[in-house]
């Protein structure tokens, strides 16, 4: 269960570049500005207040570029703090419990190769499952086991460098779900994919046990999810079923074609 309780997030006015780094100055804006309910001029928001309560088990996250939907998946695990209000994983909150939820949540960004540290993908699942605090006698099991649930076991050895890209999206899916999250976050996992991968990507999600909150721009994925919420000038603008809130993001991006506005 998954709870943002009036949660805001704003920067300074002068780090309002798509390029800053995200979290960096909603941390330490929080540190700052404290949980005031009114924040200092000079600062963006770029979430406005934002109610939600997730307890379905895969919620897709839609809108357009740069509406807001990584800040609000960052939000999830504690790589951006809200500058104002409350996220609660599990009951414990990222603001003051930040590590367990980190733990708690695991985190797939666009780029696998980001997340990829090691030569092969043995070692690559290795790492994180020793990180997990499995005994040393079970790690091989475990490891061998974890590289199969995504179907890179008979890659086991190889060069990370020789993957494809969408080898290289599994194994660090491999990577985040070897440390055991009870919430998957995965912010744009299948953009730099192909049809074919995209598919055996999202298909992979759905099959997982964890809740799963997926940020992307394919419709067709969002339309699997149990529930779709619409980000749009970062507020939460349609929150529904599939086919409610994919019609709605069809009809606000009908009315923006030809533009090229950002919040
Ligand atoms: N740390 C930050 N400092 C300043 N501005 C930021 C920061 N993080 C995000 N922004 C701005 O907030 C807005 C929302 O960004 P966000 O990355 O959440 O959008 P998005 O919906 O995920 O976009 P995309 O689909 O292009 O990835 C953008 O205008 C972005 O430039």
């Amino acid at each position: 269960m998954i709870e943002l309780d009036a949660v805001s997030v704003a920067v300074p006015a002068s780090a309002s570049t798509p390029a800053a780094s995200p979290g960096a100055e909603p941390a330490s804006a929080r540190r700052r500005w404290g949980r005031a309910d009114h924040g200092p001029p000079g600062e963006i928001t770029i979430l406005h207040p934002t109610t939600l309560s997730l307890t379905e088990r895969s919620v897709a996250v839609i809108g357009a570029n740069g509406s807001g939907k990584s800040t609000l998946a960052r939000l999830l695990n504690g790589l951006v703090l809200p500058t104002r209000g409350y996220v609660r994983v599990h009951g414990l909150d990222t603001h003051d419990d930040g590590r367990a939820v980190r733990r708690m949540v695991g985190f797939v960004f666009s780029d696998a190769e980001a997340q990829l540290v090691m030569p092969t993908p043995r070692e690559d699942v290795a790492l994180s499952v020793r990180r997990t605090g499995v005994e040393r006698s079970l790690r091989a099991e475990r490891v061998e086991e974890v590289l199969g649930s995504v179907g890179l076991a008979h890659l086991a050895d190889v060069s990370v460098h020789a993957l494809s890209g969408g080898q290289k999206q599994l194994l660090a899916l491999a990577g985040v779900l070897a440390t055991e999250p009870r919430v998957l976050v995965c912010d744009e996992p299948t953009t730099l994919l192909d049809l074919r991968w995209r598919t055996h990507v999202t298909a992979l999600l759905g099959r997982l046990e964890q809740q799963v909150v997926h940020v992307t721009h394919d419709l067709d994925a969002a339309l699997l999810a149990d529930r779709v919420l619409v980000v749009d000038h970062g507020r939460v603008v349609a929150d529904g079923t599939p086919e409610t809130s994919v019609a709605a993001y069809r009809d606000l991006m009908a009315t923006r074609v030809g533009t090229t506005d950002e919040p």
